[in-house]
């Protein structure tokens, strides 16, 4: 990693809940129409996830054609959103929904169309509502594919919230008809 990332002295470790369903579990969508995970999301990017040791959790990605950025090669924003879903994933053992506050990327290898990236990530530590997160990519299938080549890093902190941060959005889940831009309810 290159960017700057600081985690705080006070960090403790969360305790795996008791009924934590082991290395290899599905962990399913945390919302059907998430754009990272949902499967009521067409448009979306159906990524899986599988719990690992610990607090690690395991991401995996079809770079699809759609995801292009520069020409053969994914989008910045893709594997970003990616990272944000994968570290939101890893937060799934607090039991407590989660949103992120700040997400940093390094983009360290390009990332050809076709691949099948591995996102790796955990939690780090929590101080109050703040759960710090890391997480690394790899192509495991694919052109480039190199399992021992991380390809991109991620730092992000991710705050718990009460369910009354959704209640504000919860009439618009399936979009506003009549947006001005026509977009909102693709
Ligand atoms: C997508 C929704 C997921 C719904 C899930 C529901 C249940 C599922 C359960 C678990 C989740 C599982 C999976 C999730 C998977 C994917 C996740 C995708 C997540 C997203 O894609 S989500 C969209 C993007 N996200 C937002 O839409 C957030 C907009 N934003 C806000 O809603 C507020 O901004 C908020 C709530 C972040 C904070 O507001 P707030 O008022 O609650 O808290 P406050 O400001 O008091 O900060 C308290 C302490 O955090 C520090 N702090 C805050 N922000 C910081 C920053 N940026 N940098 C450094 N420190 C920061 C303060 O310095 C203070 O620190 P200290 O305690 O030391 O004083």
């Amino acid at each position: 990693m290159s960017g700057t990332w600081t985690l705080p002295d006070d960090l403790t470790l969360p305790k795996l809940p008791d009924d934590h369903p082991g290395a290899g579990a599905p962990i399913p969508s945390h919302w059907s129409k998430c754009f990272g995970c949902g499967d009521d999301q067409p448009a979306g990017m159906a990524m899986q996830f599988t719990f690992g040791e610990g607090l690690e959790i395991t991401g995996m990605l079809d770079v699809a054609n759609r995801y292009q950025g520069g020409p053969g090669f994914i989008h910045g924003g893709i594997l970003s959103t990616a990272f944000d879903e994968a570290q939101g994933m890893a937060c799934m053992v607090l039991r407590r929904p989660v949103v992120t506050g700040h997400l940093q990327i390094d983009f360290a290898k390009p990332i050809p169309l076709g691949s099948v990236l591995e996102l790796r990530a955990r939690i780090d530590g929590t101080v109050r509502r703040k759960v710090y997160t890391s997480a690394e990519a790899r192509i495991v299938e694919g052109p480039f594919a190199d399992p021992d080549v991380v390809v991109a890093t991620s730092r992000g902190l991710f705050l718990t919230v009460g369910a009354q941060h959704f209640d504000r959005a919860k009439d618009f889940v399936d979009g506003i008809p009549r947006s001005p831009h026509g977009t909102s309810s693709v």
